[in-house]
């Protein structure tokens, strides 16, 4: 089942995101994949074989734009390596994305180990079943 996928990193997280794709190329080709604007360049150069489509980088609007593939149900799984050491200028824009992935059921992995949880889990292959219960917000126009 090919998936929308999204490769997102902080700067001083973005050589352990560059050496993870590489690592996991085979498995990531076979999706569709979607980059931030400075981390879908490093990878794309490191693994040519990736054919990330780029979006903003994440401080011109990148996560901003992901944020609204979610809430299109246009995206299925989140790699964003965080740095959670250093401030981040769009840091609202980086929250934005968070809740909206929490809010919408996106697979979102912040970190090597969740990530390689994700990648090597059975469920990886399978259609993405979690979808949000809009029920308890009835009161809000979807
Ligand atoms: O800042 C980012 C995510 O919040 C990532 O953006 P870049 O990939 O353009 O560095």
């Amino acid at each position: 089942m090919v998936k929308n996928i999204a490769l997102v990193a902080h700067d001083k997280k973005k050589p352990e995101i560059i050496e993870w794709a590489k690592k996991h190329q085979a498995k990531l080709s076979q999706h569709n994949l979607f980059g931030t604007g400075t981390t879908g360049k490093l990878i794309k150069n490191a693994s040519p074989e990736l054919n990330i489509t780029p979006l903003k980088s994440g401080p011109l609007g990148g996560d901003q734009q992901l944020g609204a593939m979610i809430c299109e149900g246009k995206l299925d799984i989140l790699f964003f390596f965080t740095d959670p050491m250093t401030p981040q200028p769009h840091d609202v824009d980086i929250k934005a994305l968070l809740r909206l992935s929490t809010m919408y059921n996106c697979v979102v992995a912040c970190n090597l180990a969740t990530a390689d949880f994700v990648i090597e889990s059975p469920l990886f292959e399978e259609p993405q079943v979690h979808t949000t219960d809009f029920s308890e917000y009835a009161d809000r126009s979807i």
